[in-house]
């Protein structure tokens, strides 16, 4: 099979500079080679350059920021994603930031409609126009694929093709208020660091797999944000919180993953080479090379 290595150097969810960059800092780290040394045919069309749409003509929505550039660069991602799916190609998105997922997702959705979606994240990014308190999208992507709260019409493309029992959380650890009610109320499965802590990682694999995959024969998007794992692991990202996943625990959820042969879409994101020091953000993109590898079949023996 076919990997499509689709950049994207976007921003734009999220108020910090240097997001961008992550796609850059991967593949310069050499990920296209090694997922070559694993087998896979690698295609890689470049880092798409998106049209940057000028502040002034993308004034907030209500307190949703560059709402107007990221529903156009996740409708565009969508497209993308879409496109190498149908093709029979397995899509690894690296980002930029995490509102990127609302157009991957939504590609995966299009030709695997039964997908389900394993999000790693210290966060819920399932914040709506009305829940949010940043303003910030790369908090909402979530909300919008599972069709919550106001519909805004510069996002009515995104269509509601994800549904909560398709979906399950690992390394939850800083949710906002109206999150915890959105989860509650949508009874959406959630793995805690909490549940990782008693469990451990490896029952955490099984009751999630078990949750949104029961018969092991739905397709799988991982979108897994480094911000998931500790600062001291991951260390060069944007909304670090303090007790999170291992490497080991990283790398676990990708391995578990990788077995089930059912991985068909990946995303990477919130790597931000600009916000340590050069060998903290040098360990924290050689991380998400290596979690990457390890979705797509590099194994320890
Ligand atoms: N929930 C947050 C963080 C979103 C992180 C997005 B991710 O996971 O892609 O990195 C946090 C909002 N929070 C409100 C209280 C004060 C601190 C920030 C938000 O901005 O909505
Ligand atoms: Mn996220
Ligand atoms: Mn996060
Ligand atoms: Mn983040």
């Amino acid at each position: 099979k076919t990997i499509a290595v689709v950049g994207c150097p976007f921003s734009g969810g999220q108020s910090k500079l240097g997001v961008d960059k992550g796609p850059i800092h991967l593949v310069e780290a050499g990920l296209i080679t090694r997922l070559e040394e694993l087998g896979w045919k690698v295609i890689f069309d470049g880092h798409h350059q998106f049209e940057e749409i000028s502040t002034a003509s993308d004034p907030p929505i209500g307190k949703l920021k560059n709402p107007r550039l990221v529903s156009s660069v996740c409708e565009s991602v969508a497209d993308v994603v879409g496109t190498h799916v149908r093709n029979g190609q397995l899509p690894v998105t690296l980002g930029g930031d995490h509102s990127l997922a609302m157009g991957t997702i939504s590609g995966t959705l299009s030709s695997y409609p039964d997908a389900c979606v394993i999000w790693i994240d210290a966060h819920a990014d399932i914040n709506t126009a009305e829940t949010t308190s940043s303003g910030n999208i790369h908090g909402m992507p979530v909300s919008f694929l599972l069709g919550l709260g106001e519909k805004i019409p510069e996002y009515a493309w995104v269509k509601p093709l994800l549904r909560p029992e398709r979906l399950v959380y690992i390394g939850l650890r800083d949710l906002d208020a109206g999150e915890r009610r959105i989860l509650r109320e949508n009874n959406i499965k959630a793995f805690s660091m909490h549940e990782v802590d008693k469990y451990g990682i490896g029952r955490v694999m099984d009751m999630a797999l078990d949750h949104v995959n029961p018969n092991r024969d739905l397709p799988i998007h991982l979108s897994f944000d480094v911000d998931a794992l500790d600062p001291s692991v991951a260390p060069s990202t944007g909304t670090p919180v303090r007790g999170g996943l291992t490497f080991r625990e990283g790398h676990y959820i990708c391995e578990v993953i990788h077995e089930t042969g059912l991985l068909v879409a990946l995303d990477l994101m919130e790597v931000n080479p600009s916000l340590a020091d050069p060998e903290s953000v040098r360990q924290t993109v050689a991380v998400g090379c290596s979690l990457v590898c390890s979705a797509l079949g590099e194994t320890l023996l």
